[in-house]
């Protein structure tokens, strides 16, 4: 049954936004199976509770399609996690300042301050290709790097191409080259909310004298956060100073480039680009045909080469996709007691495909102006009449859930500031819980697009 759970979430990370799929569901484990009730593990019971009410019915709809029946889906709080996980810590950080942040479900982590470093993200997990050999050499030169200036990199790339994991690859090479460096690994959601909770706790001068003074190495991921966070871009402006003016070492990801960033401030945008900027290309045919074969050699699944080829010449929209088609064809074959064959990843290719491709923002909205029977125009206007205003934040709401889309180019769409896109997400989440409506009206939506029926 484990198996059916690594299945699901192989599905749920193609379909999430990859920010909620690692804050919620990659924490969450398979308990046991017990006649029809499937019982996971949350880390606390925050997570529990956001999961169970946000993410519940896909995931008890992903384990009817795989097993064929009807279970009914129970939520448990881990014993022992203590609650540090990193799903509540986002939200409650602001009281957990100099905690360490952990990812739960990764075996044998490497502490440091921050993240922890996945141990299964290192160099040599990496592979080394046309389309990233340029990003691959930069990072390493700066690992090795004795140079006093323009010590920083910032790796750009579309979702899933590898950023964090050259990122962390890069922090492990150096603890184990260099262990007296403190390498702190952080997000830029992460350092937000440290700060913010360190000016609430009056703790701003050890916040300050922890990332001036006493990291040589900071690993900055997802900077692109930081759009419209004054008050985080100002500090963290100041920090990078400190740091660079004494030749520390810093990386920065992001999928975007700084001065694409909605409102970055200029300061700080010329700071991230003031080292090497390495993009991470596509990866070709052959490059994804060699990532596969090391994947599936790592995870111990034999795969015969025309399923390789065939999976590599079809899941094309990044890594993250291919390794849910690895993941799958191997579920699928030991549940189902079928041959890994290339019916079977014609089957799995379809479900990941028509789920993920054609989703955008624009599709989201001609739906919900076709299911709400208002216009295109009505739902990016300045209307406040609550016929219109409901299916905005509607289509905002599915725009989260279903895009990789940052809060920043979600606003955009709709014509609003990212404040008004966590709004309307939060209102229409509370209306889920509280509205048999609305839930209903979520659901039927949910599925059309899941469905790909729009
Ligand atoms: N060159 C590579 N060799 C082996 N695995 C890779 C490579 N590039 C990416 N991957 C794998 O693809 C998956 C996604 O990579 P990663 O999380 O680093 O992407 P990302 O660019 O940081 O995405 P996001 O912007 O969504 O955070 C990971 O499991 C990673 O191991």
């Amino acid at each position: 049954m484990e198996l059916v759970w690594n299945n699901v979430k192989a599905v749920l990370e193609e379909r999430l936004p990859g920010h909620s799929f690692r804050m919620w569901i990659e924490p969450v484990k398979f308990e046991n199976r017990s006649g029809d009730a499937f019982r996971l593990s949350c880390p606390n019971a925050f997570s529990k509770k956001r999961v169970q009410d946000h993410y519940g019915s896909m995931i008890q709809d992903e384990i009817r399609t795989l097993l064929g029946s009807d279970i009914s889906l129970c939520f448990d709080v881990r014993k022992g996690t203590n609650g540090a996980s990193r799903g509540p810590v986002v939200k409650k950080g602001l009281k957990k300042v100099e905690t360490q942040l952990v990812i739960p479900n990764v075996a044998n982590p490497v502490m440091h301050s921050g993240r922890m470093l996945r141990p299964d993200f290192t160099l040599d997990d990496f592979v080394v290709s046309g389309n990233n050999d340029f990003a691959y050499s930069a990072a390493l030169s700066l690992a090795s790097s004795t140079q006093s200036h323009n010590s920083s990199l910032f790796l750009l790339s579309d979702t899933g191409m590898g950023k964090s994991h050259l990122t962390q690859a890069i922090g492990h090479h150096i603890n184990r080259k260099k262990p007296g460096e403190r390498v702190y690994y952080i997000t830029a959601e992460d350092f937000t909310n440290e700060m913010i909770g360190s000016f609430k706790n009056d703790t701003a001068g050890q916040f300050k004298d922890k990332y001036r003074s006493q990291c040589d190495v900071l690993l900055l991921e997802d900077v692109h956060f930081l759009g419209g966070k004054e008050r985080t871009q100002i500090e963290l402006a100041m920090t990078l100073d400190y740091l660079m003016e004494s030749g520390k070492k810093i990386m920065f990801s992001s999928c975007y480039l700084p001065n694409d960033i909605p409102k970055m401030n200029e300061q700080l945008a010329s700071r991230f680009t003031s080292g090497l900027i390495s993009p991470i290309e596509d990866p070709n045919f052959r490059t994804r045909v060699r990532i596969l074969k090391k994947k599936a050699a790592q995870k111990g699944h034999r795969l015969p080469m025309d399923v390789i080829e065939y999976l590599a010449g079809e899941l094309t929209d990044n890594i993250r996709q291919l390794e849910s088609g690895l993941v799958s064809v191997s579920a699928k074959s030991s549940l189902m007691g079928v041959p890994l064959d290339l019916d079977l990843a014609e089957s799995v290719v379809k479900n990941i495909a028509t789920k993920k491709k054609r989703v955008t923002i624009d599709v989201i909205k001609k739906l919900v102006c076709r299911e709400f029977n208002i216009t295109p125009v009505d739902i990016v206007s300045k209307s406040r009449k609550k016929t219109i205003v409901k299916p905005r934040q509607v289509a905002i709401y599915l725009s989260r859930r279903y895009t990789d889309q940052p809060l920043q180019a979600i606003g955009k769409n709709f014509n609003r500031y990212h404040a008004t896109v966590m709004h309307a997400v939060g209102t229409i989440e509370k209306d889920i819980r509280q509205e048999v409506q609305m839930r209903n009206q979520i659901e039927y939506l949910s599925r059309k697009i899941e469905n790909g029926d729009f």
